[in-house]
């Protein structure tokens, strides 16, 4: 069974699983690793301006032999004259026109965000990118968009994975009131980056009563949230392991909670909160000082 697609807000179809190519895939290895995502079921590949792979990912896309239309292809903007850029990544590319073109963050715009978004919907609007959205934009960066779009974004690309949730929880939930789809980027951060964390024993759990890998109940609970995930790996197996996904059963609701009441209990905001506390606690205990300094003084 394949991971289907996602309806945007524009009409389009999202496939709801991409191959990243943002993480140690030089442009040279990159047509290799892009060329083993797309023959082993991948259609989505993501890629940006940035990551200076765009030719090496264009290669892979030709070798490929498939029809434009089987493939979905995203590409993000990084800084500079948008539609010289736009240009630039199609022609690299060896496209006509992208499924998605993304602000890869709201810091690559110079000035105002509202006058690079209207430059965005002329993209759309010429058919350079059937989609357009942005990636790594706050609660706050896409109210701001919405005052002025004449076009939402179609998809806002955060980082996500449960010891985040708590921070981008409200943010997705604006997103989905909005019709804006999330994907989601560095979802296996709990067994890639911060192993041995609370998030551990209920993947772990799940995982065994699923007959699953722990990365493989992480992405069905992202899939959950009706969220795209972007990943990637250059070994085949790991990619089988990724797409294999889609054969799992849902995840319970006290299997969704369990993994999100662990990822709240996460070290570093635990040890941030202590933090907290401690200044917190250091702030009154001067204010004390002072104010016994001041009574001694002049009382
Ligand atoms: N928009 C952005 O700002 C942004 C930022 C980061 C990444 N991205 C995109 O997302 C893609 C994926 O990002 P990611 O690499 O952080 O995603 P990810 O969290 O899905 O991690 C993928 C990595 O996990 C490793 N992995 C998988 N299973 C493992 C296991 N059992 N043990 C150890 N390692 C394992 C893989 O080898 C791979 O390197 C990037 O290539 C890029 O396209 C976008
Ligand atoms: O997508 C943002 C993360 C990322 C992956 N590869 C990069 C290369 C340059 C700058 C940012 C990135």
């Amino acid at each position: 069974m394949p991971w289907g697609t996602i309806k945007l807000n524009d009409g389009n179809e999202i496939p709801a699983i991409a191959f990243g190519t943002g993480t140690a895939l030089r442009n040279e290895d990159s047509t290799a690793y892009v060329e083993q995502a797309i023959e082993s079921g991948f259609s989505h590949i993501d890629t940006a301006a940035i990551y200076r792979n765009e030719e090496g990912v264009g290669a892979a896309i030709k070798e490929s032999g498939l029809n434009r239309e089987d493939l979905y292809i995203t590409t993000k903007y990084d800084g500079g004259v948008i539609r010289d850029e736009v240009e630039k990544s199609l022609a690299k590319l060896g496209l006509k026109q992208l499924d998605l073109y993304l602000i890869h963050a709201p810091g690559f715009v110079k000035g105002k965000l509202e006058d690079a978004w209207k430059e965005f919907e002329i993209i759309k609007e010429d058919a350079l990118a059937k989609s357009i959205g942005v990636s790594n934009f706050s609660l706050e960066d896409l109210q701001l968009l919405l005052k002025t779009a004449k076009i939402k974004p179609a998809v806002n690309q955060i980082r996500f994975n449960p010891y985040n949730w708590a921070e981008i929880k409200d943010l997705v939930e604006y997103s989905d009131k909005h019709g804006i789809v999330t994907e989601a980027y560095s979802s296996l951060t709990p067994i890639t980056r911060t192993p041995g964390g609370p998030v551990d024993a209920p993947l772990n759990a799940i995982a065994k009563r699923l007959g699953a890998t722990p990365a493989q109940v992480i992405f069905k609970w992202v899939q959950s949230k009706g969220v795209v995930v972007v990943t990637t790996s250059s070994r085949k197996e790991r990619l089988q392991e990724y797409l294999d996904v889609a054969d799992l059963p849902d995840l319970t609701e006290a299997d969704i909670a369990a993994i999100e009441e662990a990822g709240a209990k996460s070290k570093p905001s635990r040890k941030s909160k202590q933090v907290a506390v401690y200044l917190g606690q250091l702030a009154v205990l001067t204010a004390l000082t002072y104010a016994f300094s001041y009574l001694v003084r002049y009382v």
